[in-house]
Protein backbone atom coordinates (compact mmCIF):
# COMPACT_ATOMS: atom_id res chain seq x y z
CA UNK A 1 0.00 0.00 0.00
CA UNK A 2 1.05 3.65 -0.90
CA UNK A 3 2.27 5.34 2.39
CA UNK A 4 3.60 9.32 2.96
CA UNK A 5 5.39 10.65 6.53
CA UNK A 6 5.36 13.41 7.80
CA UNK A 7 6.03 14.77 11.36
CA UNK A 8 5.34 17.85 13.00
CA UNK A 9 8.14 18.88 15.23
CA UNK A 10 9.45 15.71 15.11
CA UNK A 11 5.78 13.43 16.31
CA UNK A 12 5.79 11.59 13.10
CA UNK A 13 3.07 9.95 11.18
CA UNK A 14 2.06 7.81 8.54
CA UNK A 15 -0.69 8.39 6.36
CA UNK A 16 -2.45 5.80 4.45
CA UNK A 17 -6.08 6.18 1.95
CA UNK A 18 -8.60 4.70 3.09
CA UNK A 19 -9.52 3.91 -0.63
CA UNK A 20 -6.06 2.50 -0.51
CA UNK A 21 -6.41 0.19 2.35
CA UNK A 22 -9.26 -1.42 1.14
CA UNK A 23 -8.35 -2.13 -2.31
CA UNK A 24 -5.44 -4.06 -0.68
CA UNK A 25 -8.02 -5.74 1.03
CA UNK A 26 -7.22 -3.97 4.71
CA UNK A 27 -9.98 -4.38 7.13
CA UNK A 28 -10.64 -1.18 9.61
CA UNK A 29 -10.60 -4.05 12.45
CA UNK A 30 -6.89 -4.70 11.10
CA UNK A 31 -5.66 -0.73 11.42
CA UNK A 32 -4.74 -1.47 15.22
CA UNK A 33 -2.33 -4.23 14.29
CA UNK A 34 -1.18 -1.76 10.90
CA UNK A 35 -0.45 0.66 13.17
CA UNK A 36 1.87 -1.00 15.77
CA UNK A 37 3.42 -2.63 12.81
CA UNK A 38 4.23 0.31 10.48
CA UNK A 39 5.34 2.15 13.54
CA UNK A 40 7.74 0.18 14.74
CA UNK A 41 10.94 1.87 14.62
CA UNK A 42 12.74 -1.13 13.52
CA UNK A 43 10.93 -3.96 11.80
CA UNK A 44 8.23 -0.82 9.95
CA UNK A 45 8.43 2.46 9.15
CA UNK A 46 8.73 3.89 12.29
CA UNK A 47 6.27 6.39 13.57
CA UNK A 48 4.43 7.82 16.82
CA UNK A 49 1.15 7.05 15.19
CA UNK A 50 -1.21 6.15 12.22
CA UNK A 51 -3.54 7.90 10.21
CA UNK A 52 -6.35 6.97 7.39
CA UNK A 53 -7.72 9.28 5.28
CA UNK A 54 -11.15 9.13 4.46
CA UNK A 55 -11.83 11.30 1.61
CA UNK A 56 -15.69 12.80 1.71
CA UNK A 57 -17.34 15.25 -0.13
CA UNK A 58 -16.11 18.91 0.98
CA UNK A 59 -14.23 17.76 4.02
CA UNK A 60 -11.97 14.11 4.87
CA UNK A 61 -12.06 12.41 7.96
CA UNK A 62 -9.18 11.46 10.05
CA UNK A 63 -8.69 8.02 11.82
CA UNK A 64 -6.46 8.28 14.58
CA UNK A 65 -4.37 5.22 16.18
CA UNK A 66 -1.20 5.45 18.51
CA UNK A 67 1.70 3.19 17.66
CA UNK A 68 0.42 0.54 20.16
CA UNK A 69 -2.37 0.59 18.13
CA UNK A 70 -5.10 2.23 20.67
CA UNK A 71 -7.18 4.08 18.71
CA UNK A 72 -8.06 8.06 19.76
CA UNK A 73 -10.14 11.20 18.99
CA UNK A 74 -7.68 13.20 18.15
CA UNK A 75 -4.16 14.64 17.26
CA UNK A 76 -3.01 18.22 17.21
CA UNK A 77 0.59 17.82 15.38
CA UNK A 78 -1.00 15.06 13.29
CA UNK A 79 -4.12 16.79 11.71
CA UNK A 80 -1.10 19.26 10.65
CA UNK A 81 0.62 16.68 8.90
CA UNK A 82 -3.02 15.36 7.42
CA UNK A 83 -3.95 19.01 5.59
CA UNK A 84 -0.25 18.75 3.91
CA UNK A 85 -0.95 15.45 3.19
CA UNK A 86 -4.34 16.88 1.75
CA UNK A 87 -2.50 19.78 0.28
CA UNK A 88 0.20 17.47 -1.28
CA UNK A 89 -2.33 15.23 -2.85
CA UNK A 90 -5.04 18.03 -3.99
CA UNK A 91 -7.56 16.20 -2.43
CA UNK A 92 -9.65 19.45 -1.27
CA UNK A 93 -9.27 22.78 -3.17
CA UNK A 94 -8.75 26.25 -1.29
CA UNK A 95 -6.80 27.07 2.00
CA UNK A 96 -9.59 26.30 4.83
CA UNK A 97 -10.34 22.51 5.31
CA UNK A 98 -12.50 20.67 7.37
CA UNK A 99 -11.65 17.36 8.98
CA UNK A 100 -13.63 15.21 10.65
CA UNK A 101 -12.60 13.44 13.83
CA UNK A 102 -14.07 11.78 16.71
CA UNK A 103 -13.22 14.64 18.64
CA UNK A 104 -15.40 16.86 16.00
CA UNK A 105 -15.18 18.58 13.38
CA UNK A 106 -12.17 20.45 13.10
CA UNK A 107 -11.36 23.72 10.88
CA UNK A 108 -8.03 24.05 9.26
CA UNK A 109 -6.10 27.45 7.45
CA UNK A 110 -3.23 26.28 5.74
CA UNK A 111 -0.76 28.67 4.25
CA UNK A 112 1.37 26.51 2.29
CA UNK A 113 5.01 28.31 2.85
CA UNK A 114 7.72 26.66 2.88
CA UNK A 115 7.14 25.30 6.58
CA UNK A 116 3.68 24.54 5.80
CA UNK A 117 2.09 26.47 8.94
CA UNK A 118 -1.40 25.80 9.57
CA UNK A 119 -3.85 27.78 11.97
CA UNK A 120 -6.15 24.93 13.70
CA UNK A 121 -9.01 25.57 15.59
CA UNK A 122 -9.04 22.89 18.11
CA UNK A 123 -12.33 23.37 20.11
CA UNK A 124 -13.09 23.92 23.27
CA UNK A 125 -11.78 22.07 26.68
CA UNK A 126 -13.62 20.46 28.90
CA UNK A 127 -12.42 20.74 32.36
CA UNK A 128 -15.23 18.13 34.51
CA UNK A 129 -14.02 15.15 35.12
CA UNK A 130 -16.96 13.33 33.13
CA UNK A 131 -15.82 14.60 29.92
CA UNK A 132 -12.11 13.76 30.49
CA UNK A 133 -12.70 10.98 31.71
CA UNK A 134 -11.64 11.01 35.72
CA UNK A 135 -13.03 8.76 38.26
CA UNK A 136 -13.41 11.03 40.94
CA UNK A 137 -15.88 13.21 42.54
CA UNK A 138 -14.01 16.31 42.29
CA UNK A 139 -16.03 18.57 40.38
CA UNK A 140 -12.24 19.87 38.55
CA UNK A 141 -9.75 18.39 38.74
CA UNK A 142 -7.36 21.21 39.13
CA UNK A 143 -3.64 21.38 41.30
CA UNK A 144 -4.73 18.50 42.75
CA UNK A 145 -2.40 16.28 44.32
CA UNK A 146 -1.05 12.87 43.31
CA UNK A 147 1.92 10.57 44.52
CA UNK A 148 4.39 8.86 42.29
CA UNK A 149 7.62 7.20 44.15
CA UNK A 150 6.89 9.36 47.55
CA UNK A 151 6.95 12.34 45.83
CA UNK A 152 3.97 14.78 45.63
CA UNK A 153 2.69 16.25 41.96
CA UNK A 154 0.28 19.11 41.63
CA UNK A 155 -1.79 17.64 38.47
CA UNK A 156 -4.58 19.88 36.52
CA UNK A 157 -6.59 17.53 34.39
CA UNK A 158 -8.39 18.18 31.13
CA UNK A 159 -9.90 16.89 27.54
CA UNK A 160 -8.18 18.43 24.56
CA UNK A 161 -9.73 16.45 22.11
CA UNK A 162 -7.86 13.96 24.07
CA UNK A 163 -7.55 13.48 28.10
CA UNK A 164 -4.49 15.40 29.49
CA UNK A 165 -3.06 15.76 32.80
CA UNK A 166 -0.85 19.07 33.09
CA UNK A 167 2.08 19.65 36.33
CA UNK A 168 3.65 22.75 36.33
CA UNK A 169 7.53 22.19 37.04
CA UNK A 170 10.18 24.44 38.36
CA UNK A 171 12.84 22.71 35.70
CA UNK A 172 12.12 20.17 33.18
CA UNK A 173 15.58 18.97 33.67
CA UNK A 174 14.55 17.35 36.92
CA UNK A 175 11.56 15.73 36.34
CA UNK A 176 12.09 11.66 35.25
CA UNK A 177 9.49 11.86 33.24
CA UNK A 178 9.32 8.30 31.70
CA UNK A 179 8.36 6.86 35.48
CA UNK A 180 6.45 9.63 36.42
CA UNK A 181 4.30 10.26 33.13
CA UNK A 182 4.25 6.54 32.78
CA UNK A 183 2.40 5.94 36.31
CA UNK A 184 0.04 8.84 35.85
CA UNK A 185 -1.08 7.52 32.39
CA UNK A 186 -1.64 3.99 33.84
CA UNK A 187 -3.01 6.10 36.91
CA UNK A 188 -6.81 4.31 38.00
CA UNK A 189 -8.07 8.35 38.43
CA UNK A 190 -8.02 7.96 34.51
CA UNK A 191 -9.87 5.18 33.10
CA UNK A 192 -9.29 5.49 29.49
CA UNK A 193 -5.10 6.46 30.88
CA UNK A 194 -3.95 10.40 29.92
CA UNK A 195 -1.64 12.30 28.06
CA UNK A 196 1.20 13.80 30.60
CA UNK A 197 2.51 17.03 30.14
CA UNK A 198 5.09 18.41 32.47
CA UNK A 199 5.49 22.32 32.30
CA UNK A 200 8.23 24.69 32.63
CA UNK A 201 7.24 28.50 32.80
CA UNK A 202 9.87 31.28 31.23
CA UNK A 203 7.16 34.33 30.97
CA UNK A 204 3.80 34.69 31.02
CA UNK A 205 3.55 33.72 27.29
CA UNK A 206 6.82 31.83 27.07
CA UNK A 207 6.66 27.86 28.28
CA UNK A 208 8.41 24.80 27.80
CA UNK A 209 6.51 21.53 27.71
CA UNK A 210 7.56 18.00 27.12
CA UNK A 211 5.02 15.19 27.09
CA UNK A 212 4.37 11.42 27.81
CA UNK A 213 2.19 10.56 25.72
CA UNK A 214 -0.69 8.09 25.83
CA UNK A 215 -0.33 4.90 23.73
CA UNK A 216 2.92 6.50 22.28
CA UNK A 217 5.31 7.07 25.06
CA UNK A 218 8.19 10.17 25.40
CA UNK A 219 7.63 12.15 21.99
CA UNK A 220 9.20 15.04 20.94
CA UNK A 221 5.98 17.19 20.83
CA UNK A 222 2.06 17.27 21.48
CA UNK A 223 -0.10 19.57 19.75
CA UNK A 224 -3.06 18.68 21.78
CA UNK A 225 -0.64 19.15 25.24
CA UNK A 226 0.56 21.92 24.53
CA UNK A 227 -2.79 23.41 24.08
CA UNK A 228 -4.35 21.44 27.18
CA UNK A 229 -0.99 23.04 29.10
CA UNK A 230 -1.90 26.93 27.90
CA UNK A 231 -5.14 26.74 28.97
CA UNK A 232 -4.68 25.27 32.40
CA UNK A 233 -1.93 27.70 33.05
CA UNK A 234 -4.23 30.51 31.59
CA UNK A 235 -7.07 29.45 33.98
CA UNK A 236 -4.57 28.98 36.43
CA UNK A 237 -3.34 33.05 36.28
CA UNK A 238 0.06 31.38 35.44
CA UNK A 239 -0.03 32.62 31.53
CA UNK A 240 -1.96 34.86 28.90
CA UNK A 241 -4.24 34.11 26.61
CA UNK A 242 -1.58 33.75 23.93
CA UNK A 243 1.69 31.18 24.83
CA UNK A 244 4.91 30.26 22.30
CA UNK A 245 5.66 26.70 23.64
CA UNK A 246 9.35 25.82 22.73
CA UNK A 247 9.36 21.81 22.13
CA UNK A 248 12.44 20.04 20.98
CA UNK A 249 12.70 20.73 17.47
CA UNK A 250 10.54 24.63 16.78
CA UNK A 251 7.07 26.07 18.16
CA UNK A 252 4.12 26.32 18.93
CA UNK A 253 2.10 29.50 19.03
CA UNK A 254 -1.32 28.24 21.46
CA UNK A 255 -4.29 31.09 21.77
CA UNK A 256 -6.87 30.80 24.42
CA UNK A 257 -10.16 32.29 22.80
CA UNK A 258 -13.78 31.22 22.53
CA UNK A 259 -12.02 28.19 21.56
CA UNK A 260 -8.16 27.08 21.30
CA UNK A 261 -6.09 27.59 18.54
CA UNK A 262 -2.88 26.09 17.23
CA UNK A 263 -0.85 27.04 15.16
CA UNK A 264 2.52 25.37 13.96
CA UNK A 265 4.34 23.66 10.71
CA UNK A 266 4.34 20.03 9.43
CA UNK A 267 6.61 18.59 7.51
CA UNK A 268 6.98 15.87 4.58
CA UNK A 269 9.36 13.08 5.43
CA UNK A 270 9.06 10.30 2.72
CA UNK A 271 6.57 8.05 0.56
CA UNK A 272 6.63 4.82 -0.97
CA UNK A 273 5.13 1.10 -1.14
CA UNK A 274 4.32 -0.72 2.53
CA UNK A 275 3.85 -4.54 2.55
CA UNK A 276 1.73 -5.79 5.54
CA UNK A 277 2.06 -9.20 6.17
N1 LIG B 1 0.64 13.70 19.63
C1 LIG B 1 -0.74 14.11 19.60
C2 LIG B 1 -1.54 13.59 20.77
C3 LIG B 1 -1.97 12.23 20.49
C4 LIG B 1 -2.80 11.80 21.61
C5 LIG B 1 -2.61 10.34 21.89
N2 LIG B 1 -1.31 10.05 22.39
C6 LIG B 1 -3.65 9.90 22.89
O1 LIG B 1 -4.41 10.76 23.38
O2 LIG B 1 -3.69 8.72 23.16
C7 LIG B 1 -0.88 15.59 19.50
O3 LIG B 1 0.00 16.20 18.87
O4 LIG B 1 -1.88 16.13 19.98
Amino acid sequence: MQFEKYHGLGNDFIIFNYKDLMANNIKEENFPDLAVKVCDRHTGIGADGMMVLVEKEDRCQMIFINSDGSIVSMCGNGIRCFSNYIYNNKILDGTTYKVETLAGLLSLDISPDEKFNVKVDMGKPLLDPVSIPMSTSKEKFINEEIVVDGKVYKVSALLMGVPHAVIFVDNLENIDLVEVGKTIENHPLFPQKTNVNFVQILDVDEILVDTWERGAGHTLACGTGSCASVVMGELLGYLSSKVIVHLTLGDLIIEVKDEVYMTGPSEFIAKGEYKYK
